[in-house]
């Protein structure tokens, strides 16, 4: 079985002709360089991470709190401060007027393509929306600079973009504190993609908010997708956001990526013990039987322990684990992961219930 299993070194083994991918991460380190009661430590966010996202698809990225979710995608986006560090690897976007390696721009190319190429959706949306002023400021502040229309021809392409995603333009004339939660995540959202981007980054929209606002967001951002052919690499820890929402699915623990595939086959058939335990965790109508808590917590990412680092919570953990970090690896067509037992024996992992 090991045998026919394929290490993948390079995303770039992972595309084919017929999928051009927009971004590819490649072999992606960035870490905080802190200092910790007076000692120089390494907090290690984001460790070798390699994926890629094709063209018109919503890729999801889930993980606990703390796994490196956040950091890998301001890193994604080049939107890093210190003491975030890229330390090695590349982010590389095929636009359609041409490659960016994100971390190669000048600061004027990189904020030329915010916004018009590259969004973000924010988690919160008052980070974007200034509560002292009309939400019409928001736009001319974050859109007009990106487009060639300007006065009267601006206002009516905002106005045109946000009946088309079903709000009414009388909200540029309102104060953000005039607008439930619901309504002004979706001006966030209006906001970030109002000059057509290729890539959007969601960190998160959804969270603060209740069940039925949250199910018209997500269905907002699938709308914005379909039509305008994006792709979305669409953050949260909720799996039942994922199971909903995107086309594939990357698991993160640790800094690290652990399982990637098709969202239907990674809640199918999860390849990663960590991925089966968030998945079997899951509320399910009419099952009544009790959910087991995953024992232990997450490791520190200042000083990660050897090995898988889910080694020291994993049932299914043997000797290898404790000392190799395993490789992700293709298990089956477009599905990878990085365990050590999953690729001895894939039908194990699915006894972690
Ligand atoms: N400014 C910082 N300085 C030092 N360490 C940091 C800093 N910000 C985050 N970290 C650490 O980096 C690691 C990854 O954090 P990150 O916020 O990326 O995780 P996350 O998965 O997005 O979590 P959450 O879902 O809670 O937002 C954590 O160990 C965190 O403590």
């Amino acid at each position: 079985m090991i045998a026919e299993l394929r290490a993948i070194s390079s995303p770039n083994e992972l595309s084919t002709p017929q999928t051009v991918p927009l971004l590819t991460v490649d072999r992606l380190k960035a870490y905080y360089k802190v200092k910790l009661f007076g000692v120089d430590r390494e907090v290690r966010a984001v460790d070798d991470i390699s994926l890629m996202i094709n063209r018109n698809e919503i890729y999801g990225l889930a993980g606990e709190s703390s796994s490196g979710k956040s950091s890998l995608i301001k890193t994604i986006a080049g939107a890093i401060r210190p003491p975030l560090r890229v330390v090695e690897g590349s982010v590389r976007f095929a636009f359609s007027d041409g490659e960016r390696d994100i971390y190669k721009l000048s600061p004027q190319e990189l904020s030329a393509i915010r916004w018009s190429r590259l969004s973000y959706i924010m988690q919160g949306s008052m980070s974007v929306l200034n509560p002292v002023r009309r939400i019409r400021h928001a736009f001319e502040d974050f859109a007009l600079p990106h487009v060639s229309a300007k006065g009267a021809d601006f206002t009516r392409l905002v106005e045109r973009h946000l009946s088309r995603l079903h709000l009414d333009p009388a909200v540029l004339q309102a104060y953000p504190h005039e607008l439930s939660g619901g309504m002004r995540q979706r001006v966030t959202i209006a906001l970030a993609t109002v000059c057509n981007p290729e890539f959007i980054i969601a960190d998160e929209p959804t969270t603060a908010l209740d069940v039925i606002v949250q199910k018209g967001v997500l269905s907002m951002i699938r709308e914005i997708q379909q039509e305008f052919g994006s792709s979305v690499l669409f953050v949260t820890h909720d799996m039942a956001v994922h199971a909903n929402l995107t086309d594939r699915l990357g698991i993160m623990y640790a800094g690290r990526l652990v399982e990637e595939g098709r969202t239907r086959d990674v809640f199918k058939k999860p390849l990663h013990p960590y991925t089966a335990h968030l998945i079997s965790s899951l509320p399910r109508i009419g099952d009544e039987a009790p959910k087991k808590a995953l024992e232990g917590s997450p490791p520190s990412l200042a000083d990660p322990p050897p090995g898988c680092r889910f080694h020291p919570r994993c049932p299914l953990a043997i000797e290898v684990c404790r000392r190799e970090a395993p490789p992700m690896v293709e298990i089956l067509p477009g599905h990878r992961t990085a365990c050590h037992v999953a690729q001895a024996d894939p039908a194990r992992v699915r006894t972690v219930a």
